[in-house]
């Protein structure tokens, strides 16, 4: 009995939020009166990389941009200071990565509060967030901005779920998972499907995921990206709290006015965008090492070839890599091997 209770909750709850997940997602659909005013700025994609900064005012994003970059973006004690989209320009490790300046977002921003809508469009075409806190504000900022990023699909440092769907022109429902599951069962997965008007489809959960992460699915809008908590005014703070809020994961903290700790930032910014430099050699030549290629972590010899030339991959008998990816310097590798950052590749045409 008090089990039945509590499964009638569930599905009841289940389904109301996913309802309400539906709901929003017409009302950001493109077309609609109220996603119609909440346009992103217009900045043009550049670099190899996108970075927004996001935070509530005066955190010290200007500051920030004025600090890494040789774009002058005004910033003052009062809020508002900036009310549009900033780029700079950051150069790191032979990579050009855009930072976007952005006007500070308050809770309600994704309702339509101040540029709150034009914000969170730019943060979505970013590669990474970084969300700038104020370190004398404490950790409420923190939660606030991720709700109001949550509420219009955005997920950070949040893997897809892993279920598979796909809907069916017949044949009704087929449900399966790979592993017990203990957030969802079929019952609720049909409910929700009968909410959206879908009576076919095959259903795969790889994981236990909840009601939640399964409707998320089904919407197929959501944006899941990494997300680096910068603290900035460490110099306001005690060296206790600085020492607390560093050992948070995903964490940096700084003084953008005092210049501390931002080549640690940078580090970690690199690493979030998992870039990779790999320099090319000619047969007999030394590497050129100032023209590094700018690739995504886990690249192969093949994303290489395709970085130099198009129709590279055409002509490849194999290639010869030096650095911590190579087994030996140089070893021999076809168009699977995996690059490491920093490694040299001569490539040996047909
Ligand atoms: N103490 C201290 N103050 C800082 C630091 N960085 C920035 N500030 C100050 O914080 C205030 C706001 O800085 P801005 O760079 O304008 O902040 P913002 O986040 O761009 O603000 P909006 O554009 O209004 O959203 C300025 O008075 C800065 O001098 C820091 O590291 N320590
Ligand atoms: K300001
Ligand atoms: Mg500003």
């Amino acid at each position: 009995m008090y089990v039945e209770l509590i499964l009638a909750t569930e599905y009841h709850l289940g389904l109301l939020k996913a309802k309400l997940a539906k709901y929003r997602q017409q009302l950001l659909e493109p077309g609609s009166k109220s996603a119609a005013k909440g346009e992103g700025f217009d900045v043009m994609k550049s670099g190899d990389a996108r970075v927004a900064l996001i935070g509530f005012p005066s955190v010290g994003k200007s500051t920030l941009l004025n600090t890494l970059t040789s774009t002058h973006s005004e910033s003052a004690s009062y809020e508002f200071t900036t009310l549009t989209c900033i780029p700079g320009v950051i150069e790191y490790n032979g990579a050009n990565i855009q930072l976007l300046d952005l006007p500070g977002i308050i809770e309600g921003a994704a309702a339509g509060k101040g540029r709150g809508r034009q914000v969170i469009a730019v943060a979505r075409t970013a590669d990474l967030v970084v969300m700038m806190l104020d370190a004398t504000k404490g950790e409420i900022q923190k939660e606030l901005l991720t709700k109001e990023l949550e509420s219009v699909g955005i997920r950070l440092n949040k893997r897809r779920p892993n279920i598979y769907f796909k809907q069916k022109k017949g044949g009704g429902m087929s449900f399966n998972s790979t592993l017990q599951l203990t957030k969802c069962n079929e019952k609720m997965v049909q409910m929700i499907l009968h909410e959206w008007k879908i009576f076919n489809a095959e259903v795969l959960f790889r994981e236990d995921c909840t009601s939640d992460e399964f409707v998320d699915v089904i919407l197929g809008t959501r944006v899941y990206m990494p997300c680096l908590y910068v603290y900035n005014k460490i110099d306001q703070v005690s060296i206790e709290e600085v020492d607390r809020l560093a050992r948070l994961p995903n964490t940096v903290v700084v003084s953008c006015n005092m210049r501390l700790n931002l080549d640690y930032l940078l580090d970690r910014v690199w690493e979030f965008l998992a870039l990779v430099r790999v320099y090319t050699k000619k047969r007999g030549e030394r590497p050129d090492f100032d023209g590094g290629l700018i690739l995504r972590r886990g690249c192969t010899v093949e994303h290489v070839c395709h970085a130099i030339h198009r129709t590279m991959v055409s002509t490849f008998k194999y290639a010869l890599v030096w650095g911590t990816s190579a087994k030996y310097s140089p070893q021999r590798v076809g168009l699977s091997h995996f690059m490491n950052h920093d490694d040299v590749i001569q490539i040996v045409n047909k």
